[in-house]
């Protein structure tokens, strides 16, 4: 059963965007705020592996993560309520993963200028696998190819040069906007 038919102010958030962008960071804020509970699809993968992600990669390969990705997406988006949910950068090149978040919650997209990102590279390099091996040229390809799969979604947050307290503070006030607008007297 999907959770279309759940009201928005129940509704998943769903935290997109490139690797380093703030997902797991900002989506711990939000939840913080929101006080609701905080879900780290990567730390979940993690988890049932018993292991951190590289070594997935390592031992299982990029394939095995992947289905793992999806499976959990799904289940979390079709089966709970008022999570706050940061999903992996790559996670949305899945059509599935794309359309179940579509449908059933609140797609939010951290958005990163390649200027404000490559700062970050010394920050995340050492585990995330997918850029592991890749020279700034390839680094500042992928960014851009990955740039247009992120364009579906409700709502985009443009990141640069604000701190995590700002940009949690603006998801909080545009989430009790809308749910204002779209479900007055709740
Ligand atoms: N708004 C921000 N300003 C400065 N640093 C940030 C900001 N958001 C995240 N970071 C830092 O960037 C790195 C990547 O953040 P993370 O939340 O892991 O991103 P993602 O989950 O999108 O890969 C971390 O070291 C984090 O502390
Ligand atoms: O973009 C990607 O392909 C990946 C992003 C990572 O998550 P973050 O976006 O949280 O770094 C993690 O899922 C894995 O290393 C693969
Ligand atoms: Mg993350």
């Amino acid at each position: 059963m999907g959770l279309n038919n759940v009201s928005l102010r129940e509704q998943n958030i769903v935290l997109i965007g490139f690797m380093g962008a703030g997902k797991t960071t900002i989506g711990k804020a939000v939840a913080r705020k929101l006080y609701r509970d905080f879900i780290d699809i990567d730390e979940e993968i993690e988890k049932q592996f018993n292991m951190p992600t590289s070594q997935i990669f390592q031992v299982f390969g990029e394939k095995t993560f992947r289905e793992k990705e999806k499976e959990i997406i799904q289940d979390f988006c079709k089966n709970q309520r008022l999570k706050i949910i940061s999903l992996g950068g790559g996670a949305f090149l899945q059509e599935e993963i794309k359309e179940t978040c579509l449908a059933n919650s609140i797609v939010f997209y951290l958005s990163l200028s390649w200027e404000s990102w490559k700062e970050r590279i010394s920050m995340i390099i050492d585990n995330r696998p997918v850029l592991q091996g890749k020279n700034y040229e390839e680094m500042k390809e992928l960014f851009e190819k990955r740039q247009p799969i992120y364009e579906e979604h409700h709502s985009k947050v443009t990141t640069d040069n604000q701190n995590v307290e700002e940009i949690a503070d603006y998801i909080v006030s545009s989430l009790k906007t809308a749910w204002d607008i779209y479900e007055p007297n709740r």
